[in-house]
């Protein structure tokens, strides 16, 4: 974030200068071919008066006429070209910082205000990145060309006319920098609404078996109302700014009017100079106006600089090896060797040390214990504080995390499914899998039946009518994607929450064939699947409290025998 709002901005042009380059010249032409038609127009009216030819004249100001509004066409096009052009080359830059986060750098943002930041704010970008940048360099100079013409014309009326200006650009200047922050707070405040719209969809369920609809719609509305008072105060600024933009300019009119025409009673001016110098006066308007919109565009593209910002300088993950080469420790499968971890102040691990080798591996423990904590250090989403893991005799943190996560297959708590279809979904992250191993995979994690029943199999849409899924649907189609990864471990947490017995016993029976062959560690609240386990690692408050079999710990460990009766699953072992 040590980059200003302006310096970043200026960082998005990046690779487009040259163009923008261009398109300042092609802006300079067409205001010149505007700037030059009142002193046509004024060889026009002194040719009318001394009774020369007035072919000439009313030509030439056809074809300055016409060249302005070519150039003018032209330029708009290829300015509206290069904001999509800018804003796309934003938004997949912010699509790669946040592909590339680190999990919880991500997980701890609410999704609707990303949504937020990567969409609407980048759609103000892009206005910003374009005509404000290039019309906003050119007003100026076409001004200043305004202004000299003005004064060749006739100095007095200049002096008179600078005198408004001045006043009325001090006072546009500071309704500017007061709706350059209510443009920040109103994108603040959409960000707040799109945040609470996503949770309520998340949890829709849950809002409407509790009855809340009225109250989260209270809620949500009240946001949108927080937003919708933050836009009209942008919109009475805006229309603030584009009033005095306005009235200046008919003041202006009306002033040198006024004194023109005391000129040109005591005989200091001509008509036709005063003519040319009304309509160097009209024509103020357009850079004064394309200035001052210039400016909105930049104060509010630099509020959604700093919003984007917030997601643009999210870190990516390391991907360097980052041991030291150790060598390898003779063992096989996952050893974790005396994991510390905290995520602020309080170790969430305290000293675990388990190994898990081929076989099947369940971690169990009370709510809090640490059990995902562990996952995620396997998977690298963060590094333990102390401590070491070694996958198959090398430390991982001597591996890059795509090779890391090459050889580990993952089922995440909530087992989302991504890919369009059923058969997108059960491919990802094996998109290579032969077509003939579908039918086994789905048998293995009985989901065949199911998906026979569908009228496009595996072409069926996810999400539409025919593929509603069930959690328990959802968490077998994730198991069986993670089984086509034949990675080295499969690393499951909480993968047979949902299951009704018949799919668990087939589901145990699935992990216990890949647990045959690979290493196989499952978080799990059941004890069905821990009574089949070669070993059972209880975890309490970021230590291993015991490691043994289901029988030798429900013998031996208090604890384990709560949890397993409050399972309320198949009466535990005799106690001793
Ligand atoms: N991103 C985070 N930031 C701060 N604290 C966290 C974060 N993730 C987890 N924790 C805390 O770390 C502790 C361990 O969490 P973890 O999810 O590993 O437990 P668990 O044993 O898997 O629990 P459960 O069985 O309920 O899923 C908990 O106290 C939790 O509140």
């Amino acid at each position: 974030m040590s980059a200003s709002p302006a310096a970043a901005l200026w960082g998005y042009t990046r690779g487009a200068r040259a163009r923008i380059g261009c398109l300042v010249l092609l802006e300079l032409l067409s205001n010149s071919a505007v700037l030059l038609q009142p002193l046509v127009a004024r060889w026009v009216l002194d040719s009318l008066e001394t009774g020369e030819g007035l072919m000439p004249p009313v030509l030439l100001l056809a074809v300055v006429g016409m060249s302005g509004l070519v150039l003018a066409t032209f330029s708009h096009y290829l300015l509206g070209r290069l904001g999509q052009r800018l804003v796309f080359d934003v938004r997949r830059g912010l699509v790669g910082r946040l592909l590339h986060a680190r999990v919880d750098d991500l997980t701890r943002r609410p999704v609707g205000d990303v949504l937020a930041r990567v969409g609407s704010d980048t759609t103000l970008l892009q206005q910003t990145l374009s005509s404000a940048l290039v019309r906003g360099a050119v007003a100026p100079l076409v001004l200043l060309a305004t202004l000299v013409l003005m004064a060749l014309l006739d100095l007095v009326l200049f002096v008179v006319l600078l005198l408004v200006l001045v006043v009325t650009t001090t006072a546009e200047w500071y309704v500017l920098h007061r709706l350059h922050k209510a443009t920040e707070d109103a994108q603040d405040r959409v960000g707040g609404m799109l945040t609470s719209i996503q949770r309520v969809l998340i949890a829709f369920r849950t809002v409407k078996a509790f009855g809340t609809e009225a109250s989260e719609e209270r809620a949500i509305t009240d946001d949108a109302r927080a937003a919708y008072r933050a836009g009209v105060r942008v919109a009475r600024l805006d229309a603030l700014v584009e009033g005095l933009a306005i009235g200046a300019l008919e003041i202006m009119f009306l002033v040198v009017l006024a004194v023109g025409a005391m000129r040109i009673v005591s005989g200091e001016m001509q008509v036709s100079d005063l003519v040319a110098f009304l309509l160097y006066v009209t024509y103020l308007r357009d850079p004064v106006e394309t200035g001052s919109s210039a400016a909105t565009s930049l104060s509010e593209g630099l509020a959604a600089v700093r919003r984007v910002r917030h997601l643009d300088v999210l870190p990516a993950e390391r991907d360097e090896p980052v041991a030291p080469a150790a060598g390898r420790v003779p063992c096989t499968g996952l050893r974790l060797e005396d994991l510390w971890f905290s995520h602020g102040t309080e170790p969430v691990l305290r000293g675990t040390s388990l190994t898990a080798e081929q076989g099947l591996t369940v971690l169990v423990g009370p709510s809090g214990a640490g059990k995902t904590t562990v996952l995620s250090l396997i998977e690298r989403f963060d590094d333990p504080d102390r401590g070491r893991i070694l996958l198959n005799g090398e430390d991982i943190r001597g591996l890059t995390r795509k090779e890391l996560r090459g050889r580990l297959a993952y089922v995440e708590q909530e087992a989302p499914l991504l890919g369009r279809t059923l058969r997108e979904a059960v491919l990802y992250g094996a998109p290579e899998t032969a077509e003939a191993d579908l039918p086994e995979v789905l048998r293995a994690v009985a989901l065949d039946g199911w998906v026979a029943t569908l009228p496009d199999g595996l072409d069926t849409e996810i999400g539409e009518r025919g593929a509603r899924m069930s959690g328990g649907q959802r968490q077998r189609l994730a198991v069986a994607r993670a089984v086509l990864r034949r990675a080295e471990v499969l690393v499951l947490d909480e993968a047979t929450s949902q299951l009704d017995g018949r799919s668990e016993a087939l589901l145990v029976q699935e992990l216990l064939d890949q647990a045959a062959v690979r290493t196989v560690l499952a978080v799990s609240h059941r004890y069905s699947l821990a009574a089949r386990a070669d070993q059972v690692v209880l975890l309490d408050q970021g230590k291993v409290l015991a490691t043994g079999t289901h029988a030798e710990l429900l013998r031996s460990q208090p604890l384990y025998r709560v949890l397993a009766e409050a399972s309320g699953e198949e009466a535990p072992l005799p106690r001793t």
